[in-house]
């Protein structure tokens, strides 16, 4: 593809079996005046995950962090297009973005436990919505669906921080699931775990999805062929002198890997750039 056919390159959309649960519409994403992220429709099925893989910088933390409006915290952040989450625009001007982030829950690349108890860290979100059930019950119950309950069951007043990085990982998921969001987004959030920890993230992940829709960042292929049911590939177009990311094809994982449309995709998959 030549650098002029690049530059206007934009991906045929993905039509999505299941039901969509996030429609997302990036026209444009700055950072200040660094154009980030241009022309990429990301729809999110429902109780599926789906993989945001690509070379650095192309933008998928970018897009994912969009989703629950997480990139407001930057001052500099500005997001142009639309993140339909069950048909409402979650940057509507009226709309809470904490309200956003307590549907669309977030675990992050590092695990990072409150420095607070077991028990403490799962009921903080609980807390914070000034949850008026059974605490005990929910918080057992984020801890059996985070694959973490019979490892933590007797030392729940111990300190988060006293976990191993992947159990440390599992808190944070349990963390996340607590407050019973919809969506759950995962930036890398096996980078920093050895490859025992990660395989237990990831059956976690596949468990997680039946009661749970997942968007997943990912450096790691294989991983993504192991848990993505859709897979997002984006890359980033220097044609301007820029470095401006864009979604270049989303598909059923095994499409993307085993017959890619474009020949990006290809050369990415088969290790010609990263
Ligand atoms: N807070 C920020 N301020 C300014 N620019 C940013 C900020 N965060 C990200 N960027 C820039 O936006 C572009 C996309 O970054 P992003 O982190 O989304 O890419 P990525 O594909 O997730 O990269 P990686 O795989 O390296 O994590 C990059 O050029 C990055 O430098």
């Amino acid at each position: 593809m030549n650098a002029v056919a690049e530059s206007v390159f934009v991906a045929q959309p993905y039509q999505a079996a299941g039901d969509i649960i996030i429609d997302c519409k990036v026209d444009k994403i700055f950072y200040g005046d660094f154009l980030a992220v241009r022309d990429s429709t990301v729809p999110i099925e429902k109780k599926k995950i789906t993989g945001f893989i690509g070379p650095s910088g192309c933008g998928k933390s970018t897009v994912l962090r969009s989703l629950n409006r997480m990139n407001d915290l930057i001052q500099v952040f500005r997001f142009l297009g639309s993140v339909l989450y069950h048909g409402q625009d979650v940057y509507a001007a009226k709309v809470d973005p904490v309200l956003v982030r307590r549907y669309i829950g977030m675990v992050f690349q590092q695990p990072n436990p409150f420095s607070m108890s077991i028990y403490d860290n799962v009921a903080f979100g609980l807390r914070l919505n000034r949850f008026k059930g059974d605490m005990d019950e929910r918080v057992q119950k984020a801890l059996e669906r985070a694959a973490l309950w019979k490892e933590v069951k007797d030392k729940l007043k111990n300190s988060g921080l006293s976990l191993s990085g992947g159990q440390q990982q599992r808190l944070c998921i349990a963390r996340a699931i607590a407050t019973e969001p919809d969506v759950l987004l995962m930036d890398e959030p096996c980078s920093a775990l050895d490859p025992i920890a990660t395989r237990q993230v990831e059956e976690l992940m596949l468990e997680l999805k039946e009661n749970y829709t997942l968007a997943l960042v990912t450096h790691n292929m294989q991983q993504a062929t192991r848990v993505a049911d859709t897979t997002a590939f984006f890359s980033v177009d220097i044609s301007h002198g820029g470095r401006t990311g864009y979604l270049v094809e989303m598909g059923p994982t095994r499409q993307i890997f085993e017959d890619p449309r474009e020949r990006l995709t290809k050369d990415y998959i088969s290790g010609q750039f990263s």
